[in-house]
């Protein structure tokens, strides 16, 4: 079977962004949340990114379930990476680990003030 045609376009997206939220709302309104966890957990981290509402896209909803294979949103991709979900993130933004892999990256974050 051929793969789903949203597999371009998140492909795309992954290309296109070194860090990249697949989430419900926008990194300024969230609509979940999960996703405004994880809004908080880069936001604090200083990490430029850009979220993709897949609220507004129900293709897109599904495929990325697909393409990442795993069942839920937020997603967060790093460097064309899938990382983790709420749950995941939260723990290795505690755990500095987070961090760890954006440094690892070459992924900018701002200086502690
Ligand atoms: N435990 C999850 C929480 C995220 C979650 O449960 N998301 C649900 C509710 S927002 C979801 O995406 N459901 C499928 C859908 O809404 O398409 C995580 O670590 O990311
Ligand atoms: S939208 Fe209800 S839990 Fe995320």
């Amino acid at each position: 079977m051929s793969e789903p045609q949203v597999f371009e376009r998140i492909r795309d997206e992954i290309g296109k962004n070194d860090v990249l939220l697949f989430m419900k709302g926008t990194p300024v309104f969230p609509q979940c949340g999960f996703s405004a966890a994880v809004v908080d957990v880069l936001s604090q981290l200083g990490v430029k990114f850009h979220g993709v509402n897949i609220l507004v896209d129900p293709e897109l909803r599904q495929g990325i379930k697909e393409f990442s294979q795993w069942p839920t949103i937020p997603q967060l991709y790093v460097k064309g990476e899938f990382v983790g979900g709420c749950d995941i993130i939260r723990e290795m933004f505690e755990t500095g680990e987070l961090e760890q892999v954006f440094k690892e990256k070459g992924v900018a974050l701002a200086e502690a003030a």
